[in-house]
Formats: structure tokens, C-alpha cells, sequence
């Protein structure tokens, strides 16, 4: 069987083996069909100036698996928390009965930032963006009755991110889990938080440090983990470009990567599980064009410039998102439209793990009715559209080819900039990387103002007065400050001091790794504050224009 695209041929092409008649070949090479019966062979190549690549082949342009979604579809994970632990609890559970495949754990602010729900700067802001954790035991709630042998859990966590990592380990110690056993992903990509998202706590070079030891902690014993999910989506979210977006989280990745080689990390050892996360913005074709042009760009960087040996090393492996920033607040369901563009712009782009914005997410966290309608939109893509039925079917357009080929060479070109004017920290720290991104976010705006970026029925249309919002627990901060209040008196008072000490003193040895102190800080429940606060003391804090804290 040839495909109608290759003219009877099917050169360089696995399915060989089936045309020379090799019986026992994966289910994989099968001919499928489209709806009206047009049959379709897993891969296509074409024209000869565009390169007749494999995909799960080196650069990985096509993807980096031989089969993509014919093998195993992505990750569906809907990014979800808000309130109390019991009540994030109950929409994980939700989620997972609604056939979502994997959890994405959204944490407050106080907890983001290493705060108690008591501190003062917490008020008003317990539960809003994510769940309040304090302790150990919010922990084990927020995962009570989800089986965490079996599914994945990513961690939107950043500076406490050792810490809440920890905190899960723990709970799934209690319940007889293994470290082999668990897998998953902690965000733990604190340099995007100084240029774009903003939730740091302490000056780079001691972020850097906490980043890159816990990276090298779950790469020794948590084999099936990801320890960090370098982003770009919050720099795209920030109104970057999409070369930007690209570039700049390269430019990071490859600050965790060299200051690991310079612990004495061996490069394919700590590059194997490095993930990232990228945004699907709206304009289609880009968008498409700017993943196949990812995975081409950080296959060269680590084989030709880090010398890595190993395929997953040269592998980029990515979540995506749906552009939060595109959403109306206006005619709210023309949000589950754009959603749906975007979103099938990261599937045919070849993600990994995929979140789409809930329709209200413009107005306030989505309701239950509105997260099933984004989860079904994945689903749909998956089950009803067909799309998956052939690896990047837009491989081979002129078109994209010509994207991918541009972006390439417009991410190539900006990082070559950052190392030559002093490398990505030096850029942070004078405020290169803010001012190249606010340049381009006040571009945008003003083609938006000029109209030539339009978003449809932005204005001038009253709000859909029909729909439910989500609303906070306006007693949540009370039960949660209460509950805090209940476990400082009856945990082990003496064994939290000398945890907290003990974590102190290692602070102090920059050799030390420093996640096995905050492992045992955890299991003695203490909290977030307490151990964020030891930092605090050795490290400093991080105020923006002072990088020494
Ligand atoms: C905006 C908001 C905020 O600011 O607050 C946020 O940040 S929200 C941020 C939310 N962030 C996230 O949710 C991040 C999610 N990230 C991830 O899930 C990860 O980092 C990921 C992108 C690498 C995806 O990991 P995953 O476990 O879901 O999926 P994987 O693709 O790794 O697949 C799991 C296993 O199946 C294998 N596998 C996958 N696909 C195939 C295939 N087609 N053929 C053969 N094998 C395959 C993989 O190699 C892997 O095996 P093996 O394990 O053996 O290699």
C-alpha cells in the first residue's frame, strides 16, 4: 500500500517493512482512514527539498517518538486548585472520573511564596489562585483516595519547590508508594519567575542552588519524575514573542545545565528528564511551526554544544497551554473556540501534556461545568477529529516548513546575543530580558490598538449575565489558620527545632544538597513559613534592582 502523497513510494519510510512484505510489524504502521475512507499511512515524506525526516529520529523536527499519538496520546492535564486541600481534593477526583489522564496542582500565592496561611501578607489571598498548603497533612489531604502509584501529578511550584515536593513524597511514603513508583513533574523553574511570573523569594545565585538540587535528588532516586519544567509560556504570557519565548527559556535551561556541570553533574544523567512548558498562542501555523522548530533547536544545543550521548537527552519533551492572555471576558464562550485553535495547534505541534483554559478563565477560576467542556475539547480532538491518525501531518507544507526554518533561525540568533553580551543571569540582573519582552508585549498592544491584531467581540458586547462563576470559601482563611494552629501544638516541638537547625547549618555548606534536610523538616510537619524562613535568614530575599538580596 503507497500513500496518496508519495507517489507510489515510500522511501526512508518504516512502513517498508510492510511493503516488503515483513510480517510481525508494530500495529503502529497500520493503514488507518480518514471518516470518508481515504486511507492514511502513519507517516508521509515528500518533496525533496524539504528534509525526508523521521519522527523519534535526531533532530526530532517530527516529533519525538517513532508512533507519536499513535503509540500513547498526551498527557491531558488540567492545571486545577483553589481553597482548602479537601476542596481542590474534590475537583482532582472530579477531573480524573471525567477520564482526565494526569494532575496539574495549582497552589495559592501565600504558598507560592513561602508563606503561612497565617502571615500577614497572606490575607485575603488563602485558596484564591490554588489550594493553601501549610503543612504535611494539607498534603496528604489534597491527594486523599487518588492512587499516586498510577497517575502523574505535576506542581506549579517554584521557590518552595523542594519544599512541597517533598511534602509529596511523604505523603505517598505514608501510603507504601516508592520513589520508583511515583512520577511527575515539579515546575521548579525559578529564573522565569524573576523575568516573567514573579514569585520568587531569593537572589538568583541561592534559587539556582535550591533548583538545581533538587533537580539532582529526584534524578538519582525518582527515576520516573520530571524535576523541572522550564518555561516559556509565562515569558510568551508576558507579551514575548514566540521566538522569545523559545530562545529566552533555552537561555535558562542552559543556566541550570552548566551550573549542574559544574557541580560535577554528569551532562546526560541530569539532562535526560528535563521538560519544558510552552504556550499555544493564537496564530495557528506560527504556533505549529514554533514547536517543530523547539524540538530541532534543543536537539542541536545538547548534542553539539553539551555533548550529550543519550536520544532523551537531546529530546525536548513539552506541556503546553492555551493562551491564558487571548481570553475575553467579553461573549465568554467564543473562548472555547479559540481554545480549540490553539489547542490543536499543540497537538499537531506534538506536545507531550496538554491544559486548556476554561471558558470563564478570563473572569475567575473555572467552575466545574466550564473545566469539563475544556477537558472534552482535548477529548474531541483526540477521539472525534482524526488528527492524531499520522505523525506531524503538517510536516511538508511549504508553509510551516518556512516557520519552522525562521523561528529556528530567529531563536539560533537571540541566544547567541544573550551568551555574547555576558550570558542569561547577567541579562536578568541588568534587565535585558524584561526590556526585550516589554518592547514586544507594548508592540503587540499597539497592534491591537491599530487593530491589526483583532480578537473578536473584545468590546462593545455586555457579559453573558447568564453564567455561573466560581466562588471562594469566604470562611476558608479562618478553618485553614485554625487547622495550622491545631498542628504547631500537637506536633513534635523539639523535633522541629532541631530539623529546622539541622537544615540551617547545611544552608551554610554550599556543598551540601540540601533536599534530604527539608525532606525530614516536612515529615516533622513543619510548615512552609518555618522552612522558607531558614532561607530567608542564610540567603536573603530578592528585591527587584538588588540582586544580592
Ligand atoms: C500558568 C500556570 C501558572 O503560572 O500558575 C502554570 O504554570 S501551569 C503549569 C502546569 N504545568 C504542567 O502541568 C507541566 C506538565 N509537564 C509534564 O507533564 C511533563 O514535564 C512532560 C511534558 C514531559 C510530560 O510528561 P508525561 O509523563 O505526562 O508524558 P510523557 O510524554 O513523558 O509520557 C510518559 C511516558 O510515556 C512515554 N511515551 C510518551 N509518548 C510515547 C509514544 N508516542 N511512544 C512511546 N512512548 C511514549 C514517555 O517516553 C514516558 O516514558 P518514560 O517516563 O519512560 O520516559
Amino acid at each position: 500500500m503507497s500513500g496518496p502523497h508519495n507517489g507510489g513510494k515510500s522511501e526512508g519510510n518504516i512502513s517498508d517493512n510492510k511493503h516488503n512484505g515483513i510480517k510481525n510489524h508494530p500495529k503502529e504502521i497500520d493503514i488507518l482512514y480518514t471518516n470518508s475512507g481515504i486511507p492514511i499511512e502513519f507517516i508521509y515524506n515528500k518533496k525533496s527539498h524539504i528534509p525526508n525526516t523521521l519522527s523519534g529520529v535526531y533532530p526530532y523536527t517530527r516529533g519525538i517518538h517513532p508512533y507519536m499519538y499513535r503509540s500513547k496520546l498526551w498527557s491531558v492535564r488540567q492545571y486545577s486548585g483553589f481553597g482548602s486541600a479537601s476542596d481542590s481534593n474534590a475537583r482532582l477526583r472530579y477531573l480524573l472520573n471525567q477520564r482526565q489522564n494526569a494532575l496539574s496542582v495549582a497552589f495559592d500565592l501565600p504558598t507560592q511564596i513561602g508563606y503561612d496561611s497565617d502571615h500577614p501578607f497572606a490575607e485575603g489571598e488563602v485558596g484564591n489562585v490554588g489550594v493553601a498548603i501549610d503543612t504535611l497533612q494539607d498534603m496528604e489531604m489534597l491527594f486523599n483516595n487518588i492512587p499516586l502509584e498510577k497517575v502523574s501529578t505535576s506542581m506549579t511550584i517554584n521557590a518552595p519547590a523542594a519544599i512541597l515536593f517533598c511534602m509529596y513524597v511523604a505523603t505517598a511514603e505514608k501510603r507504601g508508594i516508592s520513589p520508583t513508583q511515583l512520577s511527575g513533574t515539579i515546575q521548579n523553574d525559578i529564573l522565569k519567575e524573576y523575568v516573567a511570573r514573579g514569585t520568587y523569594i531569593y537572589p538568583p545565585k541561592a534559587s539556582i542552588r535550591l533548583a538545581t538540587n533538587l533537580i539532582t535528588y529526584i534524578n538519582i532516586h525518582f527515576p520516573k519524575f520530571h524535576p523541572i519544567s522550564i518555561s516559556g509560556y509565562h515569558i510568551r504570557e508576558a507579551g514575548s514573542t514566540a521566538i522569545q519565548e523559545v530562545a529566552f527559556a533555552f537561555a535558562n535551561a542552559k543556566v541550570y545545565l552548566d551550573e549542574a556541570l559544574k557541580q560535577g553533574e554528569i551532562v546526560d544523567h541530569f539532562a535526560q528528564r528535563l521538560s519544558f512548558f510552552f504556550s499555544a498562542d493564537n496564530d495557528f501555523f506560527e504556533e505549529v511551526a514554533k514547536f517543530r522548530a523547539a524540538r530541532r533547536i534543543w536537539a542541536k544545543i545538547m548534542k553539539e554544544h553539551y555533548h550529550a550521548k543519550m536520544p532523551k537527552s537531546w529530546q525536548l519533551r513539552f506541556h503546553t497551554q492555551t493562551a491564558g492572555s487571548r481570553l475575553t471576558s467579553h461573549e465568554p464562550d467564543n473562548n472555547i473556540v479559540r481554545v480549540t485553535i490553539q489547542a490543536l495547534a499543540a497537538v499537531l505541534g506534538g506536545t507531550q501534556s496538554l491544559h486548556t483554559n476554561s471558558k470563564d478563565e478570563a473572569l475567575a477560576l473555572p467552575t466545574e461545568d466550564s473545566v469539563r467542556i475544556a477537558l472534552r475539547t482535548q477529548q474531541i480532538i483526540a477521539e472525534e477529529s482524526g488528527v492524531i491518525k499520522t505523525v506531524d501531518p503538517l510536516g511538508g507544507s511549504y508553509f510551516v516548513e518556512y516557520l519552522t526554518d525562521e523561528i529556528e533561525a530567529g531563536v539560533v540568533k537571540l541566544l547567541d546575543e544573550i551568551e555574547q553580551t555576558g550570558g542569561m543571569i547577567k541579562a536578568i540582573e541588568t534587565g535585558f530580558i524584561q526590556r526585550e519582552i516589554n518592547v514586544a508585549s507594548y508592540q503587540s498592544f499597539r497592534q491591537t490598538e491599530e487593530k491589526k491584531q483583532k480578537a473578536v467581540a473584545s468590546e462593545g458586547f455586555s457579559l453573558d449575565n447568564q453564567m455561573t462563576l466560581h466562588e471562594n470559601n469566604p470562611l476558608l482563611e479562618k478553618t485553614q489558620i485554625h487547622s495550622l494552629n491545631e498542628i504547631k501544638l500537637n506536633r513534635d516541638n523539639l523535633l522541629v527545632s532541631l530539623c529546622l537547625d539541622n537544615l540551617r547549618k547545611a544552608s551554610y555548606d554550599e556543598q551540601a544538597n540540601l533536599i534530604p534536610f527539608i525532606m525530614e523538616a516536612v515529615k516533622a510537619y513543619c510548615t512552609v513559613e518555618e522552612i522558607s524562613n531558614v532561607f530567608r535568614t542564610v540567603f536573603g530575599e530578592f528585591k527587584e534592582g538588588n540582586p544580592n538580596g
